[in-house]
C-alpha cells in the first residue's frame, strides 16, 4: 500500500486520443478513478475548457499543449505523451508552470522500424501503383521498375533508437546501410556513417527519415535534397510532417525522379479520423500514405499504456520524475508519517539556502531531502512532520524564484 494519504478520487485525469486501456488499468489498479477518456484529441478552445480542473493529462501526437493551453491550466501538474515525439507540448512553457512531461521513448519503435521495411519492399516492386491500377479494374504485370531488396542501399537519417533497428532488420534483409546523424554514433553491424547528409542522398536507394522535429530539422528534405536523390530512388518518411516539404516531393513523384515514397506524417493532419485528409500527394498511385501510423500496432500501444502510465502514478504518488522529459529527475523513497513537499523553481543561484532557511526559521525538522536541477529549473522533494507541511508551503511559495509549490501526502 503507499504511504499516500491524499484522497486519490480528487485527482481528475483526462486521457485523449483513444489511449490503450492498458493505461486506464495502471491508474485504476493504483487507486485513480476520476479518469475521463476520449477518443480523440480536442480543438484549442475545448480543450482549454477542460483543463479548467485537470490534474494529469494524456496526448498522442494530435493534442496540441502550446503555451497559451498550459497557461490555462491551472490545476495541470503533468503531462504523458503516450507516444516518443514531445514537439506537440511546449516543453518550456510546461516548465513556467512546474508541469513535469512524460513519454515512452522506446515503446514503439520495433513497429516504425517494421512498418518503413515493408514499404520500402512494397515501393521497390511498385506494388502500389499495381494495386491501385488493379483496383481500377487494370492488370499492370511487368517486371519493369521493379526490384528486390537484397543488395540496396537504405540511407537512415537520423540513427537514433527507430534508425538503429531499422539498421539491423535491413541488414538481416541483404541490404547495404548508410546512416546519417548530426550525432558520431556507433555503427551496428557493417553499417556506415556517411560524412555528410548529400553523400548519404547521392547513394542511397532508400532514404528513410528518422529525427525528431526540430528547428534544425525543419523543412530539411525540400527541392535540392530531393535533386541530390540518385534517380528512381524512394523516400520514406514517418517522423515528422515538418521534415519534408511536401510540394517538391509530390513534383518529384509525379515527373518520375523518384519511383515512390511511403509517407505517415505530414505538415497539418486531421484531428480526428471524421475530418478530410487534404495533401499534393493525394491521387499519386506511386505514393504510401499512411494516417500517422507508424507507431500504432497493439503491441506498442499496451505497452506504451503501461509504460507512461506508470510514470505519472510515480508522479502522482511520490513525485518520481525519472526519464521525464522536462524535469531533473529525483526518486526519493516515500516515509510513513510524513508530509512531502514538491518544490519545482527557477535554477538561479542562493534558491536552496532560501528553502533552507523557512525550516531553520520556522524550526521545521527536514527528514529527507532531495535536489536535482536541469539547466533552466530545479526540483527539489522534501519530507517533514505532517504538523508543519501547511505553514511550510505557505512559507516556500513566497521563495520569489518558485513556479511551483505544493504538498504531496
Ligand atoms: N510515425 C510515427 O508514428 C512515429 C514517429 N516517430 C518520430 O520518429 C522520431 C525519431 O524517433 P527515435 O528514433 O526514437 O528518436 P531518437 O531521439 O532515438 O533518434 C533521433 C536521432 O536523430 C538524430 N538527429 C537529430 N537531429 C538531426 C539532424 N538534423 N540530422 C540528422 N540526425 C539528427 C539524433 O542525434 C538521434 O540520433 C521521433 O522524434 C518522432 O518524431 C516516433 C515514433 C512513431
Ligand atoms: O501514436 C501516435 O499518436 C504518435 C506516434 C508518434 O509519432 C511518436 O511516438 O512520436
Amino acid at each position: 500500500m503507499s504511504p499516500t494519504s491524499l484522497d486519490k478520487s480528487k485527482i481528475r485525469f483526462l486521457l485523449l486520443e483513444g489511449l490503450h486501456p492498458s493505461a486506464l488499468q495502471v491508474l485504476q489498479a493504483a487507486g485513480y478513478s476520476n479518469i475521463e477518456s476520449l477518443s480523440g484529441a480536442l480543438p484549442q478552445a475545448e480543450l482549454i475548457e477542460r483543463l479548467a480542473d485537470v490534474h494529469f493529462i494524456g496526448i498522442r501526437s494530435r493534442t496540441q499543449l502550446n503555451a497559451e493551453v498550459l497557461a490555462h491550466a491551472p490545476k495541470l501538474v503533468a503531462i504523458g505523451c503516450f507516444c516518443i515525439g514531445t514537439n506537440q507540448v511546449d516543453l518550456q512553457a510546461a516548465q513556467e508552470h512546474g508541469i513535469a512531461v512524460f513519454n515512452a521513448p522506446y515503446s514503439n519503435t520495433r513497429s516504425v522500424a517494421e512498418l518503413v521495411l515493408a514499404e520500402a519492399i512494397l515501393l521497390l516492386r511498385g506494388v502500389p501503383e499495381k494495386n491501385a491500377v488493379a483496383h481500377r479494374g487494370g492488370w499492370l504485370k511487368s517486371a519493369d521498375n521493379a526490384y528486390e531488396i537484397r543488395g540496396k542501399t537504405l540511407g537512415i537519417v537520423g540513427y537514433g533508437s527507430i534508425g538503429t533497428q531499422l539498421s539491423v532488420l535491413a541488414e538481416g534483409l541483404g541490404m547495404n546501410v548508410l546512416f546519417h546523424d548530426v550525432v558520431a554514433k556507433l555503427p551496428l553491424g557493417n553499417a556506415r556513417q556517411a560524412a555528410n547528409l548529400n553523400e548519404l542522398l547521392a547513394a542511397s536507394d532508400i532514404v528513410t527519415l528518422h529525427v525528431p522535429e526540430l528547428p534544425s530539422t525543419q523543412w530539411m528534405i525540400g527541392a535540392p535534397e530531393i535533386a541530390a536523390m540518385k534517380p528512381g530512388a524512394i523516400l520514406i518518411n514517418a517522423s515528422r510532417g515538418t521534415v519534408v516539404q511536401i510540394e517538391p516531393l509530390a513534383d518529384a513523384l509525379r515527373a518520375k525522379k523518384l519511383l515512390g515514397a511511403a509517407v505517415d506524417v505530414f505538415p497539418v493532419e486531421p484531428r480526428s479520423n471524421q475530418d478530410e485528409f487534404v495533401s499534393p500527394l493525394r491521387g499519386l498511385d506511386n505514393v504510401i500514405l499512411t494516417p500517422h501510423i507508424g507507431g500504432s500496432t497493439l503491441e506498442a500501444q499496451a505497452n506504451i499504456g503501461l509504460e507512461v502510465a506508470d510514470k505519472l502514478v510515480k508522479y502522482s504518488d511520490n513525485g518520481t520524475t525519472t526519464s521525464s522529459v522536462n524535469f531533473p529527475e529525483v526518486a526519493l523513497p516515500a516515509q510513513r508519517g510524513k508530509h512531502r513537499i514538491l518544490h519545482v523553481h527557477r535554477n538561479v543561484p542562493g534558491v536552496m539556502s532560501e528553502i533552507n532557511r523557512v525550516f531553520s526559521d520556522n524550526q521545521i525538522n527536514v527528514a529527507a531531502q532531495y535536489l536535482q536541477t536541469n539547466e533552466r529549473i530545479g526540483y527539489v522533494v522534501i519530507d517533514i512532520d505532517a504538523a508543519s507541511s501547511a505553514l511550510a508551503l505557505e512559507k516556500l511559495a513566497q521563495i520569489p524564484a518558485t513556479l511551483r509549490c505544493r504538498v504531496l501526502f
